[in-house]
């Protein structure tokens, strides 16, 4: 990916675990690597379509200054993630702060540390089959909305479906969403259960009723296995009321385990089940 490289700027900081350092402070120098796609303000040489790396500086001046942390590791994390959310071109950011004057007694060139971090690309399904099965669900992308650390990048049509699974229970409501994130994928589950319990979601019967069920499909390409999370979703080839509107938003993107687009995932199974609700 094409990115904008910031190296070493000089910003007079309070960072430090020291009282002095938070009282005297020093200087830091941050670089940063900012991955954007440049191909079209170059095309265009137009600077909207890109990041006007001279706001970048001014921010991370800003920012740095106004937010002391004892750590730099913790002035790192908080200036990317930062850097991440007010600049949406984006995608990606590795940063690096160095410490020159480190009060460490010994003589050393600089200390640093680097991070990388990114927006996350993640596919949730939802489904609801008790109650105002649309009101639970529009209640759950409300939510997502407002989530500083999640952009809502697409949402599928609802389909009608007819339950999967072998309990005899109503019909669903059902569909799919992207979004980017930078929550990682164990914050994103928890926070997907807490909207679940905000739509009095009850866990009794497997496979049974409910008025929201937010599941994670994929994660980027992230293979997990464990009590608590799996992902890709173990089951989700088999649902026609995942795979379709999986393969409305994203027909080309590949499975990560069994290594087929959606569209052909979804041309696999039968599909008799299910029509559109609302799209
Ligand atoms: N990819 C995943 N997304 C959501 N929950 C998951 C995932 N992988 C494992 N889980 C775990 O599954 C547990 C049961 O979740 P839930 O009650 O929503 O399952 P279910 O919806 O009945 O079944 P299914 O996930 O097959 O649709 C959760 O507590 C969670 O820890
Ligand atoms: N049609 C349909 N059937 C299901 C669904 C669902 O969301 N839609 N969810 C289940 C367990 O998650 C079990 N069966």
């Amino acid at each position: 990916m094409d990115s904008i490289i910031i190296k070493d700027l000089s910003v007079y900081a309070y960072h430090g675990f020291l009282p002095e350092e938070r009282k005297l402070g020093q200087n830091f120098y941050i670089s940063a690597e900012l991955f954007v796609d440049l191909r079209s303000a170059g095309m265009h040489d137009d600077i909207s379509q890109t990041v006007n790396y001279a706001a970048v500086c001014g921010f991370i001046n800003e920012y740095t200054r106004v937010h002391p942390a004892k750590l730099i590791e913790t002035a790192a994390e908080q200036l990317a993630e930062q850097i991440l959310l007010s600049f949406p071109a984006i995608e990606e950011v590795s940063l690096s702060i160095k410490k020159p004057s480190a009060p460490i007694g010994l003589p050393l060139q600089y200390v640093s540390v680097k991070i990388n971090r990114k927006w996350h690309e993640a596919f949730i399904a939802f489904g609801s089959n008790i109650g105002n099965r649309e009101g639970y669900i529009n209640y759950a992308i409300e939510e997502l909305r407002h989530v500083v650390r999640i952009k809502l990048e697409a949402v599928s049509p609802f389909y009608a479906s007819t339950p999967y699974g072998g309990v005899e229970q109503s019909n669903f409501i059902n569909g799919a969403l992207r979004l980017s994130t930078l929550l990682l994928p164990f914050e994103l589950l928890d926070l997907l259960q807490k909207i679940e319990r905000g739509a009095k979601r009850k866990r009794d019967i497997h496979w049974g009723p409910r008025t929201l069920d937010l599941d994670i499909l994929l994660y980027d390409d992230e293979i997990i296995n464990n009590d608590k999370l799996i992902l890709p979703h173990p089951d989700m080839a088999n649902r026609d009321f995942v795979m379709k509107p999986m393969a409305q938003l994203v027909p080309q993107k590949l499975h990560p385990v069994l290594n087929k687009s959606m569209q052909a995932l979804y041309d696999a199974i039968p599909h008799d089940q299910l029509h559109i609700y609302r799209s």
